[in-house]
């Protein structure tokens, strides 16, 4: 699936030596509210950086400025040295062929089989690929993830630690260079939420993905995380490695750990 990569690279212009999420001094408020109140973040390649923060601390805006979704009312985010506030829908759709996005629900379509879900995001970016190779990448992605036994089922035929690993390959179809993940385990089992902190190194290890992972799972962070970032107040308040962190006297970060 190299091919994937070039057309990707290619598309984005993504520079090689640049790092792959740069969040300067970014401003955030709504209704006079302040969200996010000079974040600041750098994600270095191949790192997993888990942002932690209490409920309503602003992770998922975080999130949606990345990807467009928000505009935030002042600061950067530069994607492999790209710009990324205020760009055009055009420049928009080649940013999310790099950039992936787990959603906190699947958002798998319920009407749709496993294959067409996984055909979408091709379909979606016009990638200029013939059947056949739409079939491999379909059953490469559903490899990644072992479940090419799926392949002509509908979601609601499907667990929902199936359906999160679904929607996992559906992310990754593109090989994205950054995988934005959403509270991956919420509302799995401990078991299934496990097996998916697992495919999360697993896909970081053979993509050599980058990405930011929002959590509330303590298990999943400790498994996961090259490094945390606790979101307070609209900033960063500290960061470290779990090890680091999971020690500390400071009542603001122990909250976390308890
Ligand atoms: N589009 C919006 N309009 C107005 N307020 C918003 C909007 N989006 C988010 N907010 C507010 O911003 C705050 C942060 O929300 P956000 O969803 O980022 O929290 P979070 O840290 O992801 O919380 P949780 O862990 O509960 O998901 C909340 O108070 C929310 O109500």
């Amino acid at each position: 699936m190299k091919m994937i990569h070039e057309i990707s690279d290619k598309k984005i212009g993504v520079i090689a030596n640049e790092e792959p999420l740069v969040i300067e001094h970014l401003y955030k408020s709504f209704g006079g509210r302040k969200i996010l109140d000079d974040f600041s973040l750098r994600l270095n390649s191949e790192e997993n950086v888990v942002v932690l923060g209490k409920s309503g601390a602003g992770k998922s805006v975080l999130i949606k400025c990345v990807i467009g979704l928000l505009v935030p009312d002042e600061g950067s985010i530069k994607v492999y040295g790209k710009d990324v506030v205020g760009i055009g829908k055009h420049e928009l759709d080649r940013l999310r062929t790099t950039i992936g996005f787990l959603f906190q629900g699947n958002a798998l379509y319920d009407s749709m089989s496993v294959r067409e879900n996984l055909e979408f995001p091709l379909r979606r970016h016009w990638i200029k690929i013939t059947e056949n190779e739409v079939n491999d990448m379909i059953l490469d992605a559903l490899e990644n993830v072992n479940l090419v036994h799926t392949v002509n089922m509908m979601p609601a035929e499907l667990s929902g630690g199936m359906q999160k690993r679904i929607a996992l390959a559906r992310t990754m179809i593109l090989k994205p260079k950054i995988i934005l993940y959403d509270e991956p385990t919420t509302g799995l089992d401990p078991v299934t939420a496990r097996e998916i902190d697992e495919l999360i190194l697993k896909l970081q290890e053979k993509y050599h993905t980058s990405s930011i992972i929002i959590s509330h799972d303590m298990n999943c962070v400790k498994t996961t995380a090259n490094r945390i970032v606790l979101l307070l107040d609209g900033k960063c308040y500290t960061e470290g490695t779990y090890q680091e962190l999971e020690h500390s006297q400071d009542l603001k970060i122990k909250q976390f750990f308890e």
